[in-house]
């Protein structure tokens, strides 16, 4: 993290440095309590250095946040040329770090607020039930604004480590503090890379410690962000329910993860069966998301994520 000494009268602070955003209108928001820096570049001119999103993230010295999200133009960044050849209407491009200034390909809460961020701004017109095409590091998600918020079609998931998992059940162990032992566990692509880990029965979420980040062997290549699950009783066989808890990768524990949401119940749903429910309801400390596995019409199965979006306040960096 870059960090400069200055010496003021009154002493020494150790101050932050994010000069190439002095002067940047930014908006902080949050999604189920996932909550996210975006400003706008729309000729793509102000990019950042992964110092300077640390720095704007850090909860302390800057605004604070689990993310900074760059609006950006699809046509200005490499990636966003290549998506706008499949995807022309792809005007829009979502660049997301997480708060130690690491890159990731997606973001699920992420990019509902990104989406609201292109329409308070006036950037975008999404009137109820339009859809929006948005570039990302995974490729283009198709957006819907709803009542409540926003649903975001996040493609196919799939597992990381090929058939293991189908074979096994599980296809990596868990270690983290407050486990008594390593614990069985699958890792899922969903665009970005996901551990989920379910725990027995008796045991409950509010017994771990997540202020480390769990081991997890083997780990994917990209390492990965871990969600902790716990099912719960639901009456309706049509909608599942769980609990999740999740360290992500980049950031450490956070309030909530959608592409996480996504993972957990598609581990869920894949050890409870073929009679598993297609909707559920995942529960995170910041609120609910919802999540929903649809046919799509490549003979593939889609993933639907569904939340809010909330507004904090919208600032000047000084
Ligand atoms: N919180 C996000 C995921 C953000 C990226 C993640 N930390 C990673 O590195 O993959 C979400 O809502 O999906």
């Amino acid at each position: 993290m870059m960090t400069r000494m200055s010496e003021t009268t009154e002493g020494t602070e150790r101050a932050m440095g994010w000069q190439e955003l002095t002067g940047t209108r930014v908006t902080k928001a949050h999604g189920t309590g996932n909550d996210f820096v975006v400003y706008t570049d729309a000729d793509g001119s102000r990019d950042v250095s992964p110092d300077t999103v640390a720095a704007v993230c850090d909860r302390h010295m800057g605004l604070g946040g689990d993310g900074l999200i760059r609006a950006v133009r699809s046509r200005h960044l490499p990636e966003g040329q290549r998506l706008l050849e499949r995807h022309p209407d792809a005007e829009w491009f979502m660049d997301y770090r997480n708060a130690d200034g690491s890159v990731a390909q997606m973001c699920g809460n992420g990019v509902r607020v990104f989406v609201d961020h292109l329409v308070r701004e006036g950037l975008v017109t999404l009137p109820r039930g339009a859809r929006l095409r948005i570039g990302t590091r995974a490729g283009v998600r198709t957006v819907a604004r709803t009542s409540s918020g926003y649903a975001v079609d996040m493609g196919p998931w799939s597992f990381s480590h090929g058939d293991t998992a189908r074979e096994r059940g599980s296809d990596c162990v868990v270690s983290a503090a407050g486990l008594t032992v390593p614990r069985p566990a699958v890792s899922i692509d969903i665009g970005n890379p996901h551990t989920v880990v379910a725990l027995s029965e008796g045991e409950k979420l509010d017994g771990l410690d997540l202020h480390a980040a769990p081991t997890v062997d083997p780990l994917p290549a990209d390492g990965t962000n871990v969600e902790f699950v716990v099912p719960l009783d639901h009456d309706d066989s049509d909608l599942g329910r769980l609990e999740m808890r999740v360290h992500e990768r980049g950031v450490g524990e956070t309030h909530s993860c959608g592409t996480g949401a996504c993972a957990a119940a598609a581990a869920t749903r894949f050890w409870g069966g073929p009679e598993s429910p297609d909707r559920w309801f995942v529960q995170v400390p910041g609120g609910v998301l919802s999540v929903t596995f649809v046919p799509a019409p490549d003979g593939t199965e889609h993933v639907v994520l569904a939340g809010p979006v909330r507004v904090v306040a919208t600032a000047e960096l000084r």
